[in-house]
């Protein structure tokens, strides 16, 4: 698993001299009763003035010192950890955008949230809180120990007996709270993924008047979460009374025992004062103590998640020696293409082989689930395939780089997706520094420029989250647009068309065969409309390429085809 410490490297310096300063911070607290015993014994019983004095100023300059030290300790390891966490959200996304759709789909959405939000946080609580509490505690509660026992060992016979009791409260509650932590989290990720799934499919949910059901479940969820975290709670919850009465039972020992010491003439009553304080700062050491046992095993849980992140080797990844094309055409070639979804029984593609020319339109049909968009996901290296190979310029696309790759093929995705932003922000990620007339071009040629004229505020106009405030057609005709904005060689589009009424779809399919004629264009659709013009139509089923030609060559001897065509047109279009 990945090396916390290695990733603490960079703080090393920070996190060291913080330590430094809790310890001293610590014994300057440890010498604070003392200071007090010896005011009291020697200053005020016998109403030394002076002497009142010089150790009340000792009092001062030593809490100066410590709350000096404690505030630096605490601005530096809440300034390290904070750091660390934030590297380590950079880190964990990172990794996470080079990861294939199979590992996303391993992980699951909400874990990634999850793993990169609430386990860093809790990494960094270990970090902040329990390194400090981890130094402090054992230091205290030994060294008040001692110093009870320098000013009366008997005295100090108390701690023999209460020491054992607390150790056993705290043993219990770290065996008990610890297998809580793990389910604590896990259902948190659960809870997450209803949530989000729940409320990006909230319409729906309202279509359906799923709302009483969809609201069962989450609560069915939510209570589950909700029970385990007070099961931790009620168990942390049980800790504090118990040492709080240990320790007043001590206390009270220590004053019954005190009292008898002092009129035995044995003890000094600001022993006795220290001896209490000693033994207040023991049980307040322990306590954190405890909550130390607790942060330890829950962030090294949180951090095991992490990891797993961080640990994970993308199958998808650069050559060592990328090439290059010679020359840039957008010539696609699919070689007797095997590939099967991780875990999966039946193959998704198989045997699939075909040349995309440029200056060509290759259309794809076929029925639900026959593979298309598969095909496309592998030809953007989303997956590599079981076997076979696919070729962008007589180059093998694993041994390009991904990027290369990617920058030739503008595509559009079957779930049409803008983010939040302006319009021109989202059409920029088709070529970053795109001018305003390349945009405008784009937009022309996805007959998108009409709508956007219209809106008051242009290509300015803001888009809300996943584009709610467009229409289906609109949002279609943008994310086309974007893919047209970088002139890429090859042209993908996955069903693009869909939502698109006929008479715009044609004028865009007009726009595309005059303006981008020598680019190799691959249209996904279940539109015959759509793909009886192009140049070659594959017809898929089941994975399989079943069929191979033009509109009027499949119409005569494809059955697959037929059956489609029938299905859409009737006799006298396809006449
Ligand atoms: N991420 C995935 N994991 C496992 N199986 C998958 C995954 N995505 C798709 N499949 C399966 O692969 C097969 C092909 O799916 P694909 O999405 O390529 O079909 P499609 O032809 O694009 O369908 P549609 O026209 O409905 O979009 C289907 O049987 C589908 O269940």
């Amino acid at each position: 698993m990945t090396k916390l410490y290695d990733h603490l490297k960079p703080y090393a310096g920070p996190i060291l001299f913080a330590i430094f300063l809790h310890i001293i911070r610590t014994i300057t607290e440890l010498f604070l009763p003392t200071i007090t015993a010896d005011m009291v014994n020697n200053g005020i019983t016998t109403g030394n003035v002076n002497y009142i004095l010089q150790l009340g100023l000792l009092m001062l300059g030593v809490a100066l010192l410590s709350s000096i030290a404690s505030i630096s300790a605490n601005y530096l390891s809440s300034k390290a950890a904070n750091g660390f966490t934030r590297d380590l959200r950079q880190e964990v996304f990172t990794q996470v955008e080079h990861f294939s759709l199979h590992e996303f789909d391993r992980f699951g959405t909400s874990s990634l949230i999850n793993r990169t939000t609430n386990d860093i946080a809790q990494v960094r609580t270990l970090l902040d809180f329990g390194l400090r509490m981890s130094i402090i505690a054992p230091i205290m509660s030994i060294g008040s120990v001692i110093m009870a026992y320098r000013r009366d060992p008997g005295l100090a016979l108390v701690f023999v007996v209460v020491i054992p009791v607390l150790a056993l409260i705290i043993i219990g509650v770290v065996y008990k709270g610890l297998p809580l932590f793990e389910a604590v989290q896990k259902k948190l990720d659960e809870m997450n993924l209803i949530l989000r799934e729940r409320l990006s499919g909230i319409r729906v949910i309202r279509a359906f008047h799923r709302e009483s059901v969809e609201k069962e479940r989450f609560q069915h969820k939510n209570t589950d979460y909700t029970l385990t975290s007070i099961a931790v709670n009620r168990i942390m919850g049980a800790m504090m009374p118990m040492v709080t009465l240990t320790m007043n039972l001590a206390i009270l020992l220590i004053v019954w025992f005190g009292g008898f010491r002092i009129m035995e003439g044995h003890m000094m009553v600001g022993d006795l004062m220290a001896f209490i304080q000693y033994a207040m700062q023991v049980m307040s050491a322990l306590i954190l103590l405890t909550r130390v046992f607790l942060i330890i095993p829950k962030a090294m849980t949180s951090w095991g998640r992490v990891g797993q992140i961080l640990d994970t080797v993308p199958e998808i990844t650069d050559p060592q020696t990328p090439l290059e094309p010679e020359a840039v055409h957008g010539h696609v070639r699919f070689d007797k293409v095997d590939f099967y979804y991780p875990g999966a029984e039946f193959p998704a593609l198989s045997g699939i082989s075909f040349e995309a020319k440029p200056g060509e339109t290759t259309a794809i049909i076929g029925s639900t689930g026959s593979g298309k968009t598969t095909l496309a996901s592998l030809l953007l290296r989303h997956y590599d395939p079981t076997s076979g190979s696919i070729q962008v310029d007589g180059v093998d696309i694993r041994d390009m780089k991904q990027e290369t790759l990617r920058s030739q093929v503008g595509y559009t995705a079957q779930r049409t997706l803008l983010f939040s932003g302006s319009i021109r922000e989202n059409l920029l990620w088709g070529k970053e520094d795109a001018t305003d007339e390349e945009l405008e071009d784009a937009c022309r040629i996805a007959q998108a420029k009409e709508f956007i004229d219209r809106l008051q505020e242009g290509y300015d106009h803001q888009l809300s989250q996943g584009a709610k405030n467009l229409s289906g057609g609109q949002k279609q005709r943008l994310a086309m647009a974007r893919a047209l904005v970088g002139k890429t060689p090859i042209l993908l589009f996955d069903d693009s068309f869909s939502a698109l009424d006929y008479t715009t779809e044609a004028r865009l399919r007009l726009a595309l065969a005059q303006e981008m004629s020598d680019r190799t264009l691959l249209v996904i659709s279940q539109r015959i409309n759509t793909v009886m013009e192009a140049d070659q139509i594959l017809v898929m089923d089941t994975g399989r390429i079943v069929g191979q030609g033009t509109h009027e060559e499949l119409l005569k001897t494809n059955p697959v085809y037929q059956e489609i065509v029938a299905s859409q047109l009737n006799k006298e279009e396809i006449a």
